[in-house]
């Protein structure tokens, strides 16, 4: 990406910029259930989009005809603290968004398989059922660089980051990354029809402004994202 290309809005606070960045998600799927008669969105996990939930969860939309997915999951149980999915439902899920549909990257959140590679194949056929484009993805991003389960150093993160790769969904593992992930891969997330990132904090924002100058994208994952030239990502930020 050509980083006059870069939309960037900066809001005061946490409070205003969940307001600001769930009303502008609410407009994309307002307006992908007006064109299509449905819309599909993909979010973050970790810990930065918890306002942002809340404020998209009561967001007037026909919600019933969305379905909310994740950009990537931790490969544990959905009742465990640090599930993505658990995360969703707890904080997104809720108000007008209970009705939404929601498709999880565990193969089962409650029995879980031992392995991502052992969900791999059931969890890809889910993804493979999503309407996509995908209508909005909001990504997050790590002080190492990292967005989705793109870690720098991951065991799959070339295959992940591959543009003409096929997967839809891959396992990953980093040193970084805790315990095993599953991730959707650049193409699923290059391909959406709008992207968003939501960093907030001094931190955060160093990082991506090194990661729009020249250096390879397994050192900064984002960078796959920035330049990728089907992506056009509108940043959101607040100190
Ligand atoms: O592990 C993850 O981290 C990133 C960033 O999380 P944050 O807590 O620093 O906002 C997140 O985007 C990703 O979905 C998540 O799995």
């Amino acid at each position: 990406m050509n980083t006059a290309t870069l939309r960037r809005t900066d809001f005061a606070d946490g409070d205003s910029l969940a307001a600001g960045l769930a009303e502008t998600v609410a407009e994309r799927l307002r307006a992908g259930i007006a064109a299509r008669g449905a819309a599909s969105l993909a979010v973050s996990g970790g810990r930065t989009p918890g306002r942002f939930f809340a404020a998209l969860a009561i967001q007037d939309l026909d919600w019933a005809k969305v379905t909310v997915t994740l950009v990537d999951e931790r490969w544990v149980r959905a009742d465990d603290q640090r599930s993505n999915e658990g995360f969703v439902r707890r904080g997104l899920l809720q108000d007008k968004a209970a009705v939404a549909g929601f498709v999880g990257l565990v193969s089962d959140p409650e029995t879980l398989e031992e392995t991502p590679e052992a969900g791999l194949a059931a969890v890809a056929s889910r993804v493979a059922a999503l309407p996509r484009p995908l209508d909005a993805v909001v990504l997050g991003m790590g002080a190492d660089g990292h967005t989705a389960s793109f870690f720098p150093a991951g065991d799959r993160l070339k295959e992940a980051l591959d543009p003409a790769g096929d997967a839809l969904v891959l396992p990953m593992r980093a040193a970084g990354a805790g315990e095993p992930r599953i991730t959707l891969t650049l193409p699923v997330v290059a391909g959406a029809r709008a992207a968003y990132l939501h960093i907030e904090g001094d931190e955060k924002a160093g990082v991506l402004a090194e990661a729009l100058e020249a250096g390879d994208a397994e050192t900064l994952p984002i960078r796959a994202v920035l330049r990728h030239p089907d992506v056009n990502l509108q940043v959101f930020w607040c100190p």
